[in-house]
């Protein structure tokens, strides 16, 4: 098989400075001593790119990926390790970096053309496609300057598709423009991968990843973690993602509540959480959890999953009369998703001593997003006993791209329009 890349044993670290100087003394002893550290940001990166094929690299924020692009691009250079390019490389990746902005946007196609390799006769016959792509036919003449970011953009991004690369180096080109040139972008990727041009693409976007490429690599810390299958290595790449914001949530809570959480990581509640809490403890919430449908105390959940939300309690008076339970779910922004309670849904309730009460949602529908859950024993007049909010914060993930809240029921309807 023939490759248009090939990277191997590839090793590459960046000086790492660690205070910043505060005074001229500082500065001036700083600099002779050269007060760094270095850090490899990738290790031992082997790859074989095979011509006309479309790769995708995933990772989380900071893996190296970019880095990894810079090299293929030789913007930088590795520190180890042997780098094997066939063929004309055009990337997106610093778009419009050679831009002079007191030149029009027509001077601006010729001078970064150019730097493709491109003749000024060979530049003249794409110039109409490269303005016409950019949709800046009215603007084409003016200055650079005077350009908005995602017109600059898009004009950089026009001359950097249509230099006929064999290799194509794509950085996160979901963030040019408005998403109908989003669309463009992607249909002209499409494009180049039926003509043959080898792509490599990065973007934290999986589903057009999953879509689009034949083969994925996930980088982790500086290393090749898996590579193969898009839908393979996407899957575990999620399932590697809900762990870590798992395990994030639960520091976020130690934190909050300063306590060490139990065998099972569950909350004990402080007794007193200064302004998140109030009430007069007739019936005093002591624990509150999240669980999926396994019984699991979970704080990520799938779009349509099973949450359990068990709130307990014990009773510190002997009587209690016309008592309520009551959850809220709030966004991260605090837009209120969702609030009931047990006299709303006239829920019959036998308080004893103590127990518990568990809120149970077959289909969590909210959309992807940070959530937070207030909980509230009360009277069904209102009047509180306990009342928490933010106890708990929760995170919905799912595969589909919906705006808004919360998912609505729904089915779409098309007729044929029939003549009168
Ligand atoms: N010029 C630099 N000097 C020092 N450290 C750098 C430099 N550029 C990047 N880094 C560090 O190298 C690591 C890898 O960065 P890189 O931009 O390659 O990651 P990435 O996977 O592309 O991240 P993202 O998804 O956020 O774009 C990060 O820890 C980053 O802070």
């Amino acid at each position: 098989m023939t490759y248009a890349i090939e990277m191997n044993h590839i090793w590459k670290k960046y000086k790492i400075y660690q205070d910043k100087p505060s005074s001229l003394k500082e500065r001036f002893l700083y600099r002779s001593k050269g007060v760094f550290q270095e850090k490899w940001v990738l290790e031992d990166i082997c790859l074989a790119l095979p011509k006309g094929k479309m790769v995708g690299l995933i990772g989380r924020n900071g893996s190296g990926k970019s880095t990894l692009l810079k090299i293929m691009t030789r913007i930088l250079q590795p520190d180890h390790g042997e780098l094997i390019v066939r063929g004309r490389v055009s990337s997106l990746l610093e778009l419009g970096a050679g831009f002079h902005m007191d030149f029009t946007g027509r001077e601006n196609i010729y001078m970064n053309a150019s730097l493709f390799g491109l003749s000024r006769k060979e530049i003249s016959k794409i110039i109409n496609d490269i303005i016409h792509f950019s949709e800046l036919d009215n603007f084409i003449d003016n200055p650079v300057r005077t350009y908005s970011s995602g017109m600059y953009m898009r004009l950089a991004f026009s001359i950097a598709i249509h230099v006929n690369p064999d290799v194509l180096l794509i950085d996160e080109i979901l963030a040019v423009g408005d998403s109908a040139f989003q669309k463009k972008c992607i249909h002209k990727i499409e494009e180049f991968k039926r003509v043959g041009t080898t792509i490599v693409f990065v973007s934290h976007d999986l589903g057009s990843m999953e879509r689009l490429c034949d083969e994925v690599y996930w980088i982790d810390q500086s290393k090749i973690r898996e590579k193969g299958n898009p839908r393979d290595i996407i899957r575990n790449y999620l399932t590697f993602l809900t762990s870590c914001e798992e395990e994030r949530l639960k520091k976020e809570i130690k934190i909050e509540t300063g306590e060490q959480l139990d065998i099972n990581d569950s909350l004990e509640l402080k007794q007193n959480q200064e302004g998140k809490r109030w009430g007069s403890r007739a019936i005093e919430i002591t624990k509150v959890d999240t669980f999926d449908e396994f019984g699991d105390i979970k704080h990520v959940f799938h779009k349509g999953s099973v949450m359990n939300l068990k709130i307990s309690y014990k009773l510190n008076v002997d009587n209690i009369e016309h008592p309520a339970f009551g959850v809220g779910i709030f966004r991260a922004d605090g837009a209120c998703c969702y609030g009931t309670n047990t006299f709303i849904d006239k829920i019959p309730l036998e308080i004893k001593s103590s127990g518990s009460i568990t809120f149970r949602i077959n289909s969590l529908n909210l959309i992807q997003g940070q959530y937070y859950l207030d909980v509230a024993s009360h009277h069904i007049d209102g009047t509180p006993y306990d009342y928490i909010t933010k106890i708990l914060e929760f995170q919905v993930n799912s595969y589909e791209d919906e705006a808004g809240i919360a998912f609505i029921p729904h089915i779409w309807v098309m007729e044929d329009l029939i003549d009168e």
